[in-house]
This record gives C-alpha cells, sequence and structure tokens, in this order.
C-alpha cells in the first residue's frame, strides 16, 4: 500500500455502478456505467496496482421501479429516486468502512445522495468537493424544474424542505465542508442559498482569474485547512466545456480544458486524502457515436486521475 492513500487499508477500489436516469428527464445516462467498463476501466484500474470489484446494480435498479411514482412537493420521481440513492449509500458506506476506495459511476446527479450520505457516514469528518456546471442545490421549494439531480445538496445540507421520501436523508454536509469548483449556471435561487450559507463556489470566473492550480489549493484551504480530513469528490462532466465532454444532459458552455478537469483530480488525490469519487452525467447516447465515445473515455480517464498519484 503506498503511504500516499493515506486512510485507505488497501490498495482496494470498489467500483459501484448506479446506472440511473431517473433524477432527470434525458434517457441514456443510466448506460454510462456499463459503457465505461466495456471501454475497460477495470483493466485500467488493475494495470494502475489496484485489485478492483464491481457491482453493477442494473437488476437491482430496474427492480426498484416503483408502479406509480407522482410528483410530490415539486419533485419528479421522487420514490424511484430514494430508492435507488438509499440502496447506493449503504453500499458506499459499507466499502468504504472496508477501507477501500469507493469509485461510482453515474448516473445522474441525483446519485451523489446516495454516494455523500454513504461516505459522509463512514467518514463524518469528510469534506466534498463539487466540480459542476451548475449548483445543484436546489431544495423542493426553489426548483424549477422539479428534477432532482438539481437539488442532492439541499438536502445533504440539511436545508431542504421536508419531504416524505426522503426523511432518510442525514443533513450530513456542514456549509464550511463544501465548496464548488466550475460552475458557471447556477440558479437564481440558488444564488441566494449559497450566499446565505456562506458556501464557497469557485465559478469559471474565478477558474480563469486564478488559474487551476490555485484554485484548488484555495478550495482545499477552506474545506480542509490542516489537509488532514477525508475527502469525497464528486465529478459532473458537464463541468468540463462541451467540447470536451459533449455528450451530457445538461451542457454550458465555458467549461474547464481537459487539463483542467484532470488537474483537480490529480491534486486531490496528491493530498493523500481522497477516499471516494463520483463520475456522473456521462450520456452516451446524445449526440453522435464520436461524442459519445470522447465523453466516456475522458469519464474514464478522470476515474483513473483520481487513483494515482502523480510525480511532481
Ligand atoms: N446535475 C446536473 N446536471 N444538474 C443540472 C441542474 C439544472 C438546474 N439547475 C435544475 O435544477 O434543474
Ligand atoms: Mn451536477
Ligand atoms: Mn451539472
Amino acid at each position: 500500500m503506498p503511504e500516499e492513500f493515506k486512510l485507505l487499508s488497501s490498495q482496494h477500489v470498489a467500483i459501484v455502478g448506479a446506472p440511473f436516469s431517473g433524477g432527470q428527464p434525458r434517457k441514456g445516462v443510466e448506460t454510462a456505467p456499463a459503457a465505461m467498463m466495456n471501454f475497460g476501466l477495470a483493466n485500467q484500474l488493475k494495470e494502475l496496482g489496484w485489485t478492483v470489484e464491481f457491482q453493477d446494480n442494473e437488476q437491482e435498479i430496474v427492480e426498484l421501479e416503483p408502479a406509480q411514482d407522482p410528483t410530490v412537493l415539486n419533485l419528479k420521481q421522487p420514490k424511484f429516486v430514494s430508492a435507488v440513492t438509499e440502496m447506493i449509500s449503504n453500499q458506499v458506506r459499507e466499502r468504504a468502512l472496508q477501507g477501500k476506495f469507493v469509485l461510482t459511476l453515474g448516473g445522474d446527479h441525483s446519485i451523489a445522495l446516495g454516494t455523500v450520505s454513504g461516505v459522509f457516514s463512514a467518514y463524518p469528518d469528510a469534506c466534498l468537493v463539487w466540480v459542476d456546471a451548475h449548483a445543484d442545490i436546489n431544495t423542493p421549494g426553489t426548483t424549477d424544474s422539479g428534477n432532482i439531480h438539481g437539488c442532492p445538496l439541499s438536502f445533504l445540507a440539511g436545508i431542504a424542505e421536508e419531504h416524505p421520501d426522503f426523511s432518510w436523508v442525514k443533513p450530513c454536509l456542514k456549509a464550511n465542508r463544501l465548496v464548488y469548483i466550475g460552475l458557471r449556471d447556477v440558479d437564481d435561487g440558488e444564488k441566494k442559498i449559497l450566499k446565505e450559507l456562506g458556501i464557497k463556489a469557485f465559478s469559471m470566473h474565478h477558474v480563469d482569474q486564478l488559474g487551476i492550480g490555485k484554485i484548488v489549493e484555495q478550495a482545499l484551504d477552506y474545506v480542509n485547512p490542516d489537509r488532514n480530513l477525508p475527502i469525497h469528490l464528486s465529478f459532473d462532466v458537464d463541468a468540463l466545456d462541451p467540447s470536451v465532454a459533449p455528450s451530457t444532459g445538461t451542457p454550458v458552455r465555458g467549461g474547464l480544458s481537459f487539463r483542467e478537469g484532470h488537474y483537480i483530480c490529480e491534486a486531490l488525490v496528491n493530498t493523500g486524502l481522497l477516499v471516494s469519487a463520483d463520475i456522473v452525467e456521462v450520456n452516451p447516447v446524445l449526440l453522435d457515436e464520436e461524442s459519445a465515445f470522447q465523453t466516456i473515455q475522458v469519464g474514464c480517464s478522470l476515474a483513473r486521475c483520481c487513483l494515482v498519484k502523480i510525480g511532481v
């Protein structure tokens, strides 16, 4: 076990498939975990020295779909999202407690309800680096779309209005343990929330202004000042520029370059504190085959980057 992974008990990565699209309306994002595995991700990680396990969750998720799932308090498909994310949470928690690196492959970003809950239940003092074009912190009361992939952080931070389907989600995330990188499409209601809670957010404007090196350092100074807390990375590929990751459901121009995206992963893993990561919102059915392939490839590349310390 290289000493750089300070918090893990072995060089063992548990890949958790989250083939799920119920947090938003565009089908196809549920095919991403299989597409990334077919691209050879498991072997690539083995070549990097890791023991790899994979739970695909294909059948499990199909079986969790309720016959009826009407909108409740503005949120679409709440029962399905709740059931899937609770299952993911338990799986992530169990694997994290075993000292494994947990890599979850989405699926839409609603699955972070599960991954963040699971990681924070295993590591209550963890911090969260959220790389995204969007803030995903709408509450049932502020969401315009009703898509739960735009809401996970409001539940995790404990600011969502009470919702019957999400009472299992513990408010595990303190405002000073969350930092954003890459924002450029934040809803008005979300802007208010970020301001009121004093949440640290580095938008693309800040990335342009200071460069990605300084941004990641300042992000870590904020959420992990003594560089001693476990880190979870939730990486929405729409943080990347659409020219880099075109096949995603809610693309926004002006995003991170290929290198900037990878730099974030490299800098986090180099702390020795990265214990888990999500790669979400790869949608292989959007656009043409070449765009899909490019997006799957970059998703796998980011995942690999989370698992090797880079020599400097
Ligand atoms: N994970 C994502 N891609 N989220 C996009 C969210 C977009 C918008 N803010 C909404 O709440 O619907
Ligand atoms: Mn997102
Ligand atoms: Mn996004």
